[in-house]
């Protein structure tokens, strides 16, 4: 364009300089050169062309024009200082209690996946469910983490940021065993947080198929799954004291085993979810189960192949035997203790692992166990929870690794002597310690016998922790599902950003200024004729 100018209006005002101006001045000085034109030879000393008064008017408004565009473009432009709203979830789980804070741009609410996990707080102590004879200190337990989330949410939105408090398993568990126990700790637990400043939205115990549904839904949110409509990953959460698998299947529409089907409509695309959560198969209650197969033989002392050689703990019965999942198992006239001592063999240690499933029994289909129907796996799985803690240890992340050397590298792993386990990972809470034999086992078993991967699907498991940041959970998908913060139809959005449109708004203004100037251009020609000819 500037080419163009030079080129063809120029010449029409020589008088105006010697040689073409710069292009930047150019622009400016062309109402001039057309509102005055060629002045003759005879004149070109004492008229000023900067002095018509319409030369002054049109360059004015023209550089007003520009300018207030160029001022537009800029503020539209400017960085925002982002504002952010808040959302804290509790999660009440069997073996602790961990915080989560999520925050998201104020004006964003109902947009895609843009929630992210700000902070986490890791409660110290047990799990809720462990306070039943002690229940006020379950309220105690949680103010460190509270003070925390004060301190991390900007004071002024405190009063608008829901805090729910979601229990899983441990507390499904109490409630079974001692209902009136599990009132009381909610009871407490509600008295504590309603203390904190934050909006606080009650506590509740979720279903397994609420925990099992909103895993997949976070990893599929956190992924971009959920608002690109792209094919989801499944969800794999192994807790203490409960397991969950959820995944979409094209074989599932609900219709075999309708109780374990959830629909879903999200950003326009509806998923018919298959999810199961076991109840006693957490890693903790599993071991338990177990245990308490294996005392049925000798209730003195058991040899354990899931454990360290070399380990060798006295254990309570009462212990043991204090949860549902086993209670029903204590042998008549059990002694008080029993001696623990390991062997560390791992292929036993499955056969002893195989025992707390029933393979068997199934009058669906196909099932995973104990009779529970499961459609064939499909897709990607995102494993996390203890699945991530237990793997990450034994450096069993990667699944590309053949499921062959995975066996290898765990039965050297549980025939190492426990005292050089113990000497090698000082920093490691004994008690973990002594569960990573059982729990690798129990994790392989769990997959390839119970849910029914393959040698081959196996590589389409990730162990995960975080994705983009955030916790792989039910917490996030717990907190979208209660703030609706996933739309059921896919929000529309504006077909330019707005930087874009401003740009060409802008550009569009200027290409019209110039154009009125060509337009005008006979006009000056002829005001130019007229004043040669006087
Ligand atoms: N570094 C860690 C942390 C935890 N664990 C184990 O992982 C399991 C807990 O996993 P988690 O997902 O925290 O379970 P909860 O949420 O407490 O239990 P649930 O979901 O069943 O209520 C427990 O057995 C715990 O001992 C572990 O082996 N290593
Ligand atoms: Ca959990």
């Amino acid at each position: 364009m500037q080419d163009l100018l030079t080129r063809f209006l120029f010449p029409m005002c020589p008088h105006l300089s010697l040689s073409p101006p710069p292009p930047a001045t150019l622009w400016l000085l062309l109402p001039v050169c057309l509102s005055v034109g060629p002045p003759p030879l005879s004149e070109m000393k004492e008229k000023n062309p900067w002095h018509s008064p319409v030369a002054i008017i049109i360059t004015v408004i023209g550089v007003i024009v520009i300018v207030a565009l160029v001022i537009v473009a800029v503020l539209q432009n400017r960085p925002l200082a982002q504002k952010y709203k808040y959302g804290i979830v509790l999660d009440a789980g069997s073996s602790h209690t961990a915080l989560y804070i999520y925050e998201w741009p104020a004006e964003k609410d109902n947009n895609t996946g843009r929630v992210e996990q700000k902070h986490s707080c890791k409660v110290i102590g047990p799990g809720i469910s462990s306070y039943a004879s002690a229940p006020q200190k379950a309220g105690e337990s949680l103010k460190a983490c509270m003070k925390e989330a004060e301190q991390w949410v900007p004071v002024k939105r405190h009063p608008e940021t829901p805090l729910y408090l979601g229990a899983t398993a441990g507390m499904r568990l109490l409630n079974i065993e001692n209902s009136a126990a599990s009132d009381k700790v909610f009871e407490a637990v509600g008295e504590a947080l309603q203390k904190s400043p934050f909006s606080y939205q009650g506590a509740r115990i979720l279903s397994g198929q609420e925990e099992g549904a909103f895993g997949w839904v976070t990893v599929n949110y956190l992924d971009d799954r959920l608002s690109q409509g792209l094919e989801t990953t499944g969800a794999l959460d192994l807790g203490g004291a409960s397991t969950q698998i959820s995944f979409v299947s094209d074989q599932y529409d609900g219709s075999e085993s309708p109780s374990n089907a959830v629909n879903f409509r999200l950003y326009g695309n509806d998923y018919e979810l298959y999810t199961h959560s076991f109840l006693c198969y957490g890693k903790d209650q599993a071991q338990r189960l177990k245990l308490a197969h294996q005392t049925q033989s000798g209730p003195n002392a058991v040899e354990d192949p899931c454990q360290h050689p070399g380990y060798n703990t006295t254990k309570k019965y009462s212990v043991l035997y204090d949860s549902p999942c086993v209670s029903n198992r204590k042998p008549q006239g059990a002694p008080a203790t029993f001696l623990h001592t390991g062997t560390g063999n791992v292929k036993q240690c499955q056969d002893v692992v195989k025992n707390i499933f029933n393979f068997t029994d199934c009058k669906y289909s196909q099932c995973s166990f104990n009779g529970v129907y499961q459609p064939s796996l499909q897709g990607p799985f995102g494993a996390f929870s203890a699945y991530y803690f237990v793997t990450s240890f034994l450096n069993l992340t990667d699944t590309s690794v053949p499921l062959e050397d995975v066996r290898k590298k765990l039965e050297r792993y549980c025939a190492t002597s426990w005292s050089q386990i113990v000497q090698e990972h000082p920093g490691v809470k004994e008690k973990y310690l002594a569960e990573y034999c059982f729990s690798g086992t129990y994790i392989l078993t769990l997959l390839t016998e119970g849910y029914n991967f393959t040698s081959e699907s196996y590589s389409n498991i990730n162990f995960i922790k975080k994705i983009k940041g955030s916790d792989a959970g039910w917490t996030l998908g717990y907190m979208l599902n209660l703030t609706n913060m996933i739309p059921a139809e896919a929000p529309d959005s504006p077909p330019l950003p707005h930087a874009g449109y401003v740009s060409i708004v802008s550009i569009c203004a200027v290409v019209i200024f110039i154009l009125l100037l060509f337009s005008l251009r006979p006009l000056w020609a002829r005001h130019c004729k007229k004043q040669q000819i006087v």
